[in-house]
């Protein structure tokens, strides 16, 4: 046995009415849309004919309804017991139920959100070469039609506010949502006896017009304007770059209309995440709504329009370069950490970085691609502290070293080999470059031996190695040089020392078995004060000047200075000091 679904009517007027919109702000939209498309209907049969919709609000009426008239199609009364009184039908869609391309409507249900703000809906309508026709529907699902007093040919709508609902129909209100939604809109317009709409596109009339728009409409003056042309979306429109930065994850909306009538003000999907910097204003003929017409219904269309903006605005950045390289860095230093957050996933913006964003380096400031093609690898510190520990010695050795401590940069640098196989990327650290530094000659080391066990014994107990070796530039009497693990283990440590009974079990259980690499204090051999301490053979001033290179290392390498470490920085400087001025206390 075949059945039919039941349909409780009052829960599916409730449904449409007041649970499908966000705002009962568009039951302004649906009254114009619909005028809208009666009048591209009598338009589609005579070229140029009509195009006029008034919109009274309950300020000229005087009696609280509002009523919006149009000069369109208009409907018999047969039209008006199939059209109005049947949800869900529509007459903008064709035999095969598809919606018709002309139209803006086409579910069938737009009229039903006027019960968002009113209680009762009086359509008076006339269809040239027919009677005229009253037809009144009510929240509850009742309707009733009968003949309407004579008219033109076309439509009014009257409806009488919902108890709490009147001030969406005053005149300020209705002229604020016409012009809202309907100022692009290619019919004339009045509020109240004001015209709302302008006529033309705001972005077809020049740059200049497109900026005091963006002004006007968006808040901001862009940054730049690209326009926007996607024919198979029948899509025109500009993306307004932003003059000052955010954040990539909070997703900005695009003012889209669809057939001159607005959408919505902050549509998503319009745009690839990597196109942030962007805000769209975009009107669209084969776009298609969702039912609530908050949304672009996501079809394959759309994903075609995004890749086909996304081109456009890629072809922007690549212009700039060429044309204008100093645009293009001001734009990075507007944008650059939101494009470096989208580097670490997006390859378009990690060419952008590596093209375009000038680094810190120990040879100044350069991008990537340039650092590459003068040093032949990418290589980098981790961490600024690094960085500093490294740069200086680094240069003198000739090698090229990036800072890669600023936010996302070591990511940024790891990644680059996944755009091009052949690129070589290095991390140095501090250890690495003693291997580049050179042994002293056999004969020097014998006659140092006294001098490092004297030296390794005083710095035996802050956990530190002491070594002799010649490097460059000479003018650097000491380094001081942790590697990953010991600093790992110098911040364990710490944390362990400070940790209550239960973390410090848990620690424990975490520590590793190996004592790693101590950290070393690097004696230059090639500095000619390194040399007269090597040679003091006082074992009491050899101590204060070994803890007092130590101390200088830490400082020029930006280390952290533990307790112990201040205390023998202020034992060293006062014995030294001691030493340097003459004389007994008097
Ligand atoms: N001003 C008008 N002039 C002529 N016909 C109208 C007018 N307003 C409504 N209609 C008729 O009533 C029908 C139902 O309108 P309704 O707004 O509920 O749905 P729709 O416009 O077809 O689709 P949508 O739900 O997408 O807006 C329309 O298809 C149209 O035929």
């Amino acid at each position: 046995m075949s059945n039919t679904f039941q349909v409780d009517l009052r829960g599916i007027v409730d449904l449409l009415s007041h649970h499908l919109y966000a705002s009962p702000r568009v039951y302004v939209r649906e009254l114009l849309q619909n005028a809208v498309d009666a009048i591209t209907a009598v338009r589609a049969g005579e070229a140029g004919a009509g195009g006029r919709i008034s919109i009274e609000s309950s300020t000229t009426t005087g009696d609280g309804s509002l009523r919006i008239a149009d000069d369109g199609i208009g409907l018999t009364e047969e039209q008006v017991h199939e059209l109005l009184a049947t949800i869900g039908r529509s007459s903008k869609r064709d035999e095969l139920g598809f919606a018709r391309h002309e139209f803006l409507g086409q579910f069938g249900i737009g009229l039903l959100s006027c019960f968002l703000v009113a209680d009762e809906i009086r359509v008076h309508t006339r269809r040239a070469g027919a009677a005229p026709v009253l037809w009144t529907g009510y929240a509850d699902g009742r309707y009733d039609v009968r003949p309407g007093p004579e008219r033109e040919p076309g439509t009014s709508v009257t409806l009488i506010p919902r108890r709490g609902s009147e001030m969406f129909l005053l005149g300020t209100t209705v002229a604020q949502l016409a012009t809202l939604y309907g100022s692009l809109l290619p019919v004339d317009v009045t509020v109240d006896g004001t015209t709302v709409t302008v006529g033309e596109v705001p972005w077809a009339a020049g740059r200049r017009a497109a900026i005091s728009y963006a002004e006007r409409t968006l808040g901001f003056t862009p940054f730049d304007v690209v326009e926007l042309d996607v024919p198979e979306a029948g899509l025109t429109g500009a993306a307004f770059v932003l003059p000052t930065p955010v954040n990539p994850a909070t997703r900005g909306g695009h003012r889209v209309y669809l057939k001159r009538m607005l959408l919505a003000e902050a549509v998503e999907g319009l745009l690839p995440e990597w196109a942030f910097f962007a805000r769209c204003v975009v009107d669209s003929t084969e776009l298609r709504p969702t039912a609530s017409r908050e949304a672009l219904y996501d079809d394959s269309l759309l994903a075609a329009t995004r890749e086909a903006i996304a081109d456009q605005l890629r072809g922007w950045l690549v212009r700039l370069a060429s044309t204008d390289p100093r645009r293009l860095a001001e734009f990075l230093r507007i944008h650059h950490l939101g494009v470096k957050a989208l580097a670490l996933h997006d390859d378009e913006m990690l060419r952008l970085v590596e093209q375009w964003w000038p680094m810190e380096t120990n040879t100044g400031q350069m991008t990537l691609a340039e650092f590459r093609t003068r040093h032949g690898l990418i290589r980098y510190a981790a961490t600024t502290d690094e960085f500093r520990q490294l740069a200086a010695v680094a240069a003198a050795q000739d090698v090229g070293l990036i800072n890669g401590g600023y936010t996302y940069d070591a990511e940024i640098i790891e990644r680059l080999p996944e755009l091009d196989r052949t690129l070589r990327v290095e991390r140095l650290e501090p250890t690495d470059l003693a291997t580049r530094f050179d042994a002293v000659d056999a004969a020097a080391e014998l006659r140092l031996r006294p001098f490092l066990s004297a030296a390794q014994r005083r710095l035996d107990r802050l956990g530190c190695e002491v070594v002799v070796r010649t490097f460059e530039p000479a003018s650097l009497p000491a380094l001081y040089l942790v590697s990953r693990a010991a600093h790992f283990h110098e911040e364990f440590t710490a944390t362990r020392e400070k940790a209550d009974e239960l973390w410090g079990g848990v620690l424990d259980a975490l520590a590793d078995s190996d004592p790693p690499d101590r950290p070393q204090l690097v004696l230059n051999h090639r500095n000619p004060l390194v040399r007269r301490i090597t040679a003091i053979g006082e074992e009491e001033l050899t101590a204060l000047a070994v803890e007092a290179l130590y101390g200088q290392a830490l400082l020029l390498g930006y280390h952290p200075i533990r307790p112990a470490d201040s205390a023998l920085l202020n034992t060293s400087f006062l014995g030294l000091l001691g030493r340097a001025v003459p004389g007994e206390a008097p």
